[in-house]
C-alpha cells in the first residue's frame, strides 16, 4: 500500500501550562488544497512551526510521502518537497529580490548539476512573476512594502519546487484586486499548469488565512482549529454550516 502523501498524527505540542496543539491529526492529499483556520491563539502557527521543523512536537508523528519529518532539520525537510513562508521571514534586506530568491534555489533539490547561474536566474523571475513582485526584482529587500515582503516570501517558498507549500496569510496586506490575482494564480499553481517550468506536477498546498470568503474559492477543504483542538474538517460549504465553527468564530470578526 502507497503512504499517504502528508498526514499529521496525533500531534501535540505544549508550552509550559499551555497546551497550544492538541492531539491534532489530518492529511493532506496530492494536489489538494487545505485551508487551516481558526480563532487568534488556536494554535494554527504553532503546528505549522512544527511542520516545518522549526518546533519539535511533543507527541505524534507528522510524515510526508511515509517519511517522518519530526527528526529532521528544516533544510532537510525543504530537500524532501516541504517549503513554508515561514522559514523566510528575514530577507536578506540588502540583496536585490531577485537575489534573495536565487539564494532558495541554491538547495539540492533545484541546483541541479549543469544549472548555473542564468537558469537559476529564470527560475527565479518565474517565481517572483507567479507572487506579482517581479517588476521589483533589482530592488533591494529592504524597500519593500508588508504586503510585498509577504510575496516575496512566497516567491522564495516557491522556488525551491515544494510539492508541498505552506502558506501563512498570503493575503495579509494584499488590496482586494491583489488578492484575486494571488488567488488565481494559487489556483493555477495547484494545476500545473502555466507555472509548469517551475513545477512539472501540480502543488498541494495548506493556507492559513483569516479572510475567510477569499479562502473558501481556493480550498478543496478546510480544518477548523480551536484553543489546539481540530473541532471540525470539511468542504467549505460543511464548514460554513458548522454549529462548533459558527460558534467558535460569533464575535471575533474573521469573517470578514
Ligand atoms: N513560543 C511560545 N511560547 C509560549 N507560548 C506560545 C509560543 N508560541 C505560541 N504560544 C501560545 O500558543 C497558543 C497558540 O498560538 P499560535 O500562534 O499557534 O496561534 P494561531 O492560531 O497561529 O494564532 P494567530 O491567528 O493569532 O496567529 C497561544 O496561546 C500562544 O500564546
Amino acid at each position: 500500500m502507497t503512504a499517504p502523501f502528508f498526514e499529521v498524527h496525533h500531534v501535540s505540542k505544549r508550552f509550559g501550562g499551555l497546551v497550544a496543539v492538541n492531539n491534532v491529526s489530518f492529511s493532506v492529499g496530492e494536489q489538494e488544497i487545505v485551508g487551516l483556520i481558526g480563532p487568534n491563539g488556536a494554535g494554527k502557527t504553532t503546528l505549522v512551526r512544527m511542520i516545518m521543523g522549526l518546533i519539535k512536537p511533543d507527541q505524534g508523528s507528522i510524515r510526508f510521502k511515509g517519511e517522518e519529518l519530526t527528526r529532521m532539520k528544516t533544510w532537510e525537510i525543504v530537500e524532501k518537497g516541504v517549503a513554508g513562508t515561514f522559514q523566510n521571514t528575514r530577507p536578506f534586506s540588502r540583496l536585490p529580490i531577485i537575489a534573495n530568491v536565487m539564494v532558495s534555489r541554491l538547495g539540492k533539490r533545484t541546483a541541479k548539476k549543469g544549472e548555473w547561474v542564468k537558469s537559476i536566474e529564470a527560475k527565479a523571475m518565474e517565481a517572483l512573476e507567479f507572487a506579482g513582485i517581479s517588476d521589483l526584482a533589482l530592488e533591494p529587500a529592504s524597500h519593500l512594502s508588508q504586503g510585498d515582503l509577504k510575496r516575496l516570501e512566497i516567491a522564495r517558498a516557491l522556488a525551491t519546487e515544494p510539492e508541498l507549500l505552506i502558506l501563512d496569510e498570503p493575503f495579509g496586506g494584499l488590496n482586494p484586486t491583489e488578492t484575486e490575482l494571488l488567488a488565481k494564480s494559487i489556483k493555477r499553481l495547484k494545476k500545473g499548469g502555466r507555472f509548469g517550468r517551475l513545477h512539472s506536477e501540480g502543488v498541494s498546498m495548506i493556507i492559513i488565512e483569516h479572510k475567510l470568503q477569499e479562502l473558501m474559492k481556493i480550498v478543496d477543504r478546510i480544518i477548523v482549529l480551536q484553543y489546539g483542538q481540530l473541532i471540525a474538517s470539511g468542504t467549505p460549504e460543511e464548514i460554513v454550516r458548522d454549529e462548533r465553527v459558527i460558534e467558535a468564530y460569533i464575535g471575533k470578526g474573521v469573517t470578514s
